[in-house]
């Protein structure tokens, strides 16, 4: 990507020194998002990137709802996929716009006809955190400190399910809403802490809300993260050679392919309905070889965790393996599922499809799925 400074220059030279230089035609891209104040300020940042390497290009942002700002009352899971994705792909589909930012962990891990997933840029703490009610901070600094009964706030199945089997004396309470809201309500109403991702209040300056980060090393029972948590994935056209070309230049590689590996987890584990799945990837030293650093190989490690909703039961696996590519990130992620469901990942997912009802279908975890799994989708 080109630096601030070498894009201003590029900009004040005369029209035929841009010529020689190759510099483009201007034109312009219309860019989706939520409404939300976290989803402006991700576009905010995104189009900065995005003007600074191309200074030729304008950015004009298309905000609107979808059925996940709309609908707050019913449960998450039974709202189907798509609901912060489907209204923004709609328009991207009709030419109104061409090109949506979203969270990528909110955007299905099965791309809609027609469009692809055109980059994935650099990546925000992917980690869950607690947010303690204000004036709670003083008295405790963890999960661990909380007595008896105390109440966490989250509507995650995941979060809940994976703090309920470490922490079996906590009551989980559904919290929705933007992030201004949700601690809003921890700090007004009967919860004395809630869970939300690290990126959100981050990117929204909230750095001194957090009190505690949890990962799969935290002392007293820590828990993986969503799939894609952190990251933004950039949704385009197929076929948008002009789009996908400005993307390549803000795409952020060992994440994108991180990424890659985490859905496709979750794209094996799935049926019509979403998973409490976690996960946590990270690159790791490989071994070094006689040519010293230079050459080292990276290596990317995944854990993930499956678990029943009651958090009584968990099943984890965990894989490191060199990978070079989209290809290698995805069968990378294919294995770690296989694992899982080897495991015993279908038992418990057989549980939840159960209580859900037929409406959402049942999850089921066959050879055919993995072999009906599209590399890249
Ligand atoms: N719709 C929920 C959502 N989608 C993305 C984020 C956080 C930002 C991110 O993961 O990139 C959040 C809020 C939360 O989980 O606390």
């Amino acid at each position: 990507m080109a630096s601030p400074a070498l894009s201003a220059q590029v900009v004040d030279a005369p029209a035929a020194v841009s010529a020689v230089i190759g510099e483009e035609e201007p034109f312009t891209i219309r860019v989706g998002t939520r409404r939300s104040a976290l989803a402006l300020r991700q576009v905010d940042m995104v189009i900065a990137t995005l003007k600074a390497a191309h200074p030729h290009v304008s950015f004009e942002v298309h905000a609107m709802k979808t059925a996940g700002d709309v609908d707050k009352v019913t449960p998450l899971p039974e709202m189907g996929k798509g609901l912060w994705t489907n209204e923004l792909e709609a328009k991207l589909g009709a030419h109104e716009i061409d090109m949506v930012v979203h969270c990528l962990k909110d955007m299905p891990t099965s791309m809609p006809d027609g469009m692809v997933l055109g980059c994935v840029t650099a990546r925000e703490d992917p980690r869950d955190v607690v947010v303690f009610k204000a004036g709670h901070e003083g008295r405790y600094k963890t999960l661990t400190d909380l007595p008896e009964g105390a109440v966490v706030g989250t509507s995650s199945v995941r979060r809940a399910a994976q703090l309920r089997r470490r922490y079996p004396g906590l009551v989980f309470r559904d919290v929705r809403g933007n992030i201004d809201t949700r601690l809003k309500k921890v700090d007004t109403e009967a919860y004395d802490c809630i869970i939300l991702a690290a990126a959100g209040l981050l990117r929204m300056d909230f750095h001194d809300r957090i009190a505690q980060y949890l990962d799969s090393t935290t002392e007293g029972g820590g828990m993986l993260h969503a799939v894609g948590q952190g990251a933004l994935g950039l949704e385009v056209r197929d076929g948008d050679e002009r789009a996908l070309k400005l993307l390549k230049s803000i795409e952020d590689r060992p994440t994108m392919m991180a990424c890659y590996a985490e859905r496709s987890v979750m794209r094996m584990l799935e049926g019509g309905c979403s998973v409490p799945i976690g996960v946590e990837t990270a690159w790791v030293d490989g071994e070094d070889d006689a040519e010293g650093d230079e050459t080292t190989k990276k290596k990317l490690r995944i854990r993930a965790v499956v678990v029943s909703l009651d958090g009584k039961e968990g099943v984890e696996a965990e894989r490191t393996e060199e990978v070079a590519s989209l290809a290698q990130a995805d069968s990378l992620g294919k294995r770690v599922a296989q694992e899982l469901a080897e495991k015993g990942a279908q038992r418990i997912l057989d549980v939840i499809n159960a209580k859900r009802g037929e409406s959402t279908g049942a999850i089921k975890v066959s050879d055919s799925a993995f072999v009906a799994a599209q590399v890249g989708s």
